[in-house]
């Protein structure tokens, strides 16, 4: 495990550590069945920054993503082996509540996922069920600033009470960011979140993600290559179940070390 800790240069107060590491997993394997879909996987999630997961089809990206808010869990088949830890707390510990965790931890999925809701109550539904707001008025500003935040209130502040459902995609994705924003999460998982959306609202979701790395830690999957590129800090090359590599962005599409994320990232497989 690396440990960058360091002391806070408040003056005055009393020297606290700040470690960057926002998550951690060690030797995490995943089994589906007897199907073995990922081998001891060693990963240092950092905090604020994006972490991107690339690799072919296949390879466990979406699984390794799960395994962090407990996602798999609810796949009879899956089991995990190893350790993951937030802020240092192991997330698989007996008795650990799961609700807590996935409100901490927070995902955008691949396909825009809206509840059949108004776009008001799709925001305040986390809010509502985790009991973060004393009154109405409360809830009102969660809701605005959580639509703010995902660069979407301009575009629906007139129409909070329709149907998210109505939004365009790319406007349901941003829904769903701020749905997923607005229970105070610290790390954002996104699966593919752009998969289902054209250029434009892709590069809009891009600017978004951009803008939270300064408040949340994000872990995204990717199948696009210049968008791991373009947002994230960090990437890992995953592999048949293995972790091939991580490190710098920049150096990981200029100048990676492992040959099979050369082969991929230059378009020889995947
Ligand atoms: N629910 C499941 N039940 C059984 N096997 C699964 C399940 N989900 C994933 N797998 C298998 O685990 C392996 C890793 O799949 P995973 O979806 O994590 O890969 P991925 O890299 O995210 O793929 P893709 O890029 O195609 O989404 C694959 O062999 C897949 O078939």
């Amino acid at each position: 495990m690396m440990e960058h800790i360091q002391p806070t240069l408040t003056k005055g107060a009393a020297v606290q550590p700040i470690s960057p590491t926002k998550m951690q997993a060690e030797k995490v394997s995943v089994h589906y069945g007897t199907k073995q879909a990922l081998f001891d996987v060693n990963l240092e999630i950092l905090d604020r920054e994006v972490t991107a997961l690339i690799g072919p089809s296949g390879c466990g990206k979406s699984t390794f993503l799960r395994c962090l808010n407990r996602m798999n869990d609810a796949i009879a088949s899956a089991s995990m082996t190893g350790k993951i830890t937030l802020d240092g707390g192991d997330i698989y510990s007996p008795g650990l509540d799961v609700v807590e965790l996935r409100a901490r931890v927070g995902m955008v999925f691949q396909k825009p996922n809206p509840f059949p809701k108004s776009i008001f109550d799709n925001v305040a539904y986390g809010p509502r069920i985790h009991g973060l707001a004393r009154n109405k008025s409360d809830l009102q500003e969660i809701v605005v600033g959580s639509l703010r935040k995902a660069g979407l209130y301009e575009e629906v502040k007139d129409r909070l009470d329709e149907p998210g459902t109505g939004l365009s995609g790319g406007q349901q994705q941003r829904l769903c960011i701020a749905r997923a924003i607005a229970v105070s999460p610290e790390v954002i998982l996104m699966d593919e979140p752009c998969s289902a959306l054209d250029p434009i609202a892709t590069a809009r979701v891009e600017e978004l993600i951009d803008e939270l790395k300064q408040n949340y830690t994000i872990v995204i999957v990717t199948h696009s290559m210049q968008q791991a590129a373009r947002v994230s800090q960090r990437t890992a090359m995953f592999h048949l179940g293995y972790l091939v590599e991580v490190g710098p962005t920049e150096k990981m599409f200029s100048n990676p070390d492992d040959k099979r994320t050369q082969d991929y990232i230059t378009g020889r497989f995947g």
